[in-house]
Parts: C-alpha cells; structure tokens; sequence
C-alpha cells in the first residue's frame, strides 16, 4: 500500500529535472544518449502527468563516420600522412619510398593527389619535396568534431559525404522543457484514500494523483462477425426485398438424386467424376427419397420412374439420354457440389403443394456451403458458399430472367450486365452473366443462371406450362472485391487468421 506523505522518488526522472535545472530546454540525445528511448518516454510520461515537464519528440539527421573516416580521426587523412612522411624524409622520397613509408598503396596515392593540389608538396626530379613547414588537417579536424557532435556546417557536411567518409541517420530525440510545476523533488501521488489516512488526518497534506482519462482500456477481445456472414446478410436482405423465402440448407450431404439425377444429369457426367465431387465412404448410400411430410401421400416410385425414364430413353417431348440410368448409382451419398440440389428438392415439394391445390408462383432463396474436389489456390478452395434463387411462374420469358437479373445485382451496385449463351444440363436456356468491374478494370463473371429444363420439372409433376428461373452465384468472389481480400484462404478454411476477421473493417456492424 502506497504510504501517505511526502516521499520522493529518484532515478531517471529525478536526473531529467536536475539537468533541466542547469539548461532549459535539454535535449535527450545530447544529455541523456546512453539512455534507451523507451526509459526516456516512461520518465518523461510520468513527469509530464504532473506538469512537472513538458516534451516533444523531435526528429534530427545525424552524421555518423564510415570507417575510412574513423581511420583519418586517429591517424589523419590521407593528404597529411603523405605531408608527414615526406617532410620527416631530408631531402624528400620516391614514390616507391613514400608508399613503403605510409603503407598502404591507396592512402598514398590518394594523398598525393591532394596534397599536389594543396601545394604541400612538389616534384623534384624523381623525388617528391615538401614545400611548407607544416599543414592544418582540416578533414581531421572536421571529422573529429563529426564524431564529437554528430553535425556540423552543411557545406562540410555535404563535402564529406560526396568524400564516402559519413553517412546520415535519422535520429529520434526528445526537447524537454521545464513544466508549469517544475520542481527538484518527485512527490509521492497517493492513488486511493484509505481508512488509516482518514483515521490519522494525513488525506489533509497528501498529493492525489489525478484520473487519467486518455488511458486505453484493456483489449476486450470482442466478438465478430466474419466478413462472409457480413455478406451473407446484405444478399438475403436483398432476397427479402424482393419477396424471396429461405430454403432450409443445413443438410451437406446429399444424394446424388438430388444432387445430380433430379436435375437431369447423365450418370456418367464428368461432374459426378470423383476428380469433381466427393463421395461419402461411409455410409455409402442414402435410402430413397421418403416424403416431403408425413400427410404427403405422393407416389416416389412415380417419381423414381419418371426420372428414370426421362434419362433413358426421354418423356415430355425430350428424346432423353438413351444409357440405362441405374437407381443405385443415384443413392450414392455425396458432399453437394451446388445448391441447386436443395433448389431441386424445393420444387419437388412445390409440385406436391400444387397437387394439393395449391399453386405457384414461389420465389425461393439459399445461401450455403458447397464443395467440390478442386486443387487448391488463392481463388479456389475445396468448399465455398453459393447465393441461389429460384423463380416458379406461369408465363416467365427469358427477357424476364434478364430484365430480373440487372434489378438483382444492382441493388448490389453491380450495373450493366452481359449475357453469354452457356450449358447447364438443368436449365435451357442458360446463361452466364458478367459485369463491369471498375476496380478490376475488367468484366468479371458473377453468376450463371437459366431456365429449368421440362425433363426436371415435369418429371416432378409441375404443370408443363410452368416456367423456372434459376440463378447462382459463388459468396466469396463479392465479398473478396468489395473488401479487397486477394486470397480467397485469408476468408475460409484452416488457415484463417482471427486476427485478420477482427480486424477487418468487414466484420464492423454498421454498414460501411
Ligand atoms: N448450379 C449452378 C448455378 C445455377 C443455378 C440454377 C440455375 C442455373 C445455374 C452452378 O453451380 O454454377
């Protein structure tokens, strides 16, 4: 417990006040240059929370002696060694001699040169003379003060550095000067006013420190919303915007009936290859399709059998696939590849709603998980989340999916959509769509989408002329743009880093 009183404490910010007691201001890296910057900056932190000081960093260039120039402070520069040589020699030296004498092939070729110059010395014949008694080292004197003061004259020192003889270093210092409570003892704050200084009357003469306000509180290590979920809330607001419900998505593994066979894709699709989807080993295989609830009274087999059919030999006006689809084959269990999967069992249940009498139109929407068996890279991981929509109708054109389309990503901000023709074995016509992207600088592709193909939906007992719309997009490309994230790993998967998602402006709550 703190001893109430007037104590005084020592050490380095009692040496601060004493200097400045001499000199006002001082500066650390002149008075105090031992010293490590940090001790300094606690010291002054303390005295100036008292006003017994005030300080400011300041930033100074430095000249510091490359070791040529630390040669010259303890034995001269070059030009002078050669003076000394040949003048102590009666009657001068050769060359061959000088060098012997000083040493060094380099400092005395050097320093002939500018002792030439200086008119030190002179040629007599093959020897070299001296012409005065003796010489000022200025670069030695120069450089010493150099060392001493770390400065001097800019003419000099910018000489000495074109010379290679100094360097510059920025420096960091602090000018103190005294504060309006200066004083040549450090009192004793007390912190709390406790029982025994009220029972011995000492709170009357003690010193309190005062609140500190500017302290930063303790890191709380909040929670935060990862920048996906931040993502993952603006589409499905914009979902609901637009009159859309949520499909039910929890379920990551599927069959492949969902997943493939509902949507009509051949069993021997390259999308069901094992380099591209990945199978459950264990279990290995789903039961068939129960009912979509327990008052459902529809026929699965009826269903089973018109999907069969529609891949075999074809129904509905289609001519089909002509393979014999194997029922096995669609049980087998796999992580779903899209979710157009949960899409595909949402219209299932529609059409059994609309046998029940009652009837489409229904929008439909999911945001979730998908995986498929893809090598890994800074934009590709083996799971990622789809945006996904669905648009049951009567009377829906293409026009419309387009027109839908632009009203859907602007709300995004994205504008000015292109279409290209593309291929899906769901859909007919399908489309992929890009757009603009003005930070890119480049169009970028930002979904695929289509009409629902008569194999699937009629198949499920939707009315023939019902029309589908059906659109996807990846979660994580939108989101690594807008809060300019280059590697997809930084987002999702082992190697995120937590300190990145709380720090990064994605997971703040309010809208940016
Ligand atoms: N499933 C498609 C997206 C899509 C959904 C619905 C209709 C058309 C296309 C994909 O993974 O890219």
């Amino acid at each position: 417990m703190a001893s109430a009183g007037s104590s005084s404490t020592g050490g380095l910010p009692l040496e601060i006040l004493q200097a400045l007691s001499k000199a006002d201001p001082i500066l650390s890296s002149e008075t105090f240059a031992q010293v490590p910057f940090e001790s300094i900056k606690a010291a002054l932190d303390r005295l100036s929370s008292r006003s017994m000081v005030t300080y400011q960093q300041v930033e100074r260039e430095e000249a510091a002696l490359e070791p040529e120039a630390e040669t010259i402070v303890s034995h001269g520069s070059h030009e002078a060694r050669v003076f000394d040589a040949v003048h102590k020699a009666m009657g001068g030296l050769s060359i061959q001699d000088l060098e012997k004498e000083i040493g060094d092939k380099n400092v005395a070729k050097l320093g002939q040169g500018k002792a030439f110059k200086a008119k030190w010395i002179k040629k007599d014949g093959d020897k070299i003379v001296s012409l005065v008694d003796s010489v000022d080292d200025v670069t030695r004197d120069q450089l010493r003060t150099i060392q001493e003061k770390r400065t001097h004259e800019p003419k000099v020192i910018a000489d000495l550095k074109k010379r290679k003889l100094l360097k510059l270093q920025k420096t960091f210092s602090f000018k103190i000067s005294k504060g309006p409570k200066f004083a040549l003892e450090i009192v004793m704050e007390e912190t709390d006013l406790t029982a025994e200084m009220l029972a011995s009357g000492s709170w009357k003469t003690a010193t309190f420190k005062p609140y500190n306000f500017n302290a930063l509180g303790a890191d709380q290590h909040a929670g935060a919303l990862h920048p996906l979920n931040k993502v993952r809330q603006e589409f499905r607001q914009i979902f609901f915007e637009m009159g859309f419900t949520e499909m039910p998505t929890s379920q990551f593994v599927e069959s492949g009936f969902w997943n493939f066979d509902a949507l009509f894709v051949p069993q021997q699709h390259p999308a069901r290859d094992l380099q591209d989807t990945f199978y459950v080993s264990d279990p290995k295989k789903a039961g068939r399709p129960g009912p979509v609830s327990p008052d459902d009274g529809r026929d699965y087999d009826e269903y089973l059998e018109n999907v069969k059919t529609v891949h075999e030999n074809g129904k509905y006006g289609s001519i089909g696939y002509r393979y014999p689809w194997s029922e096995d084959e669609s049980l087998r269990l796999v992580l779903r590849t899209h979710t157009t999967a949960v899409s595909a069992a949402m219209l299932f249940k529609l059409a059994s709603e609309y046998r029940g009498g009652s009837s489409p139109p229904a929008r439909y929407f999911s945001i979730d998980r998908v995986f498929r068996n893809e090598s890994v890279d800074a934009t590709h991981l083996c799971e990622f989340h789809q945006v996904e929509g669905v648009i049951a109708e009567f009377g829906l054109t293409l026009g419309g999916l387009m027109d839908f389309m632009e009203i859907f990503f602007a709300k995004m901000g994205l504008k000015n959509l292109k279409f290209k023709p593309a291929y899906n074995p769901y859909t007919e016509p399908s489309m992929e769509i890009f757009s603009y992207h003005e930070g890119l600088g480049k169009i970028i592709e930002i979904g695929n989408s289509g009409m629902f193909r008569p194999e699937m939906l009629e198949a499920m007992g939707l009315p023939r002329n019902l029309r589908v719309y059906g659109f996807g997009l990846g979660l994580e490309r939108p989101t690594m743009i807008k809060y300019g994230i280059s590697n997809i790993r930084e987002l999702l998967g082992h190697q995120v880093d937590l300190n990145f998602i709380e720090k990064n402006p994605a997971v703040r709550l309010d809208k940016d």
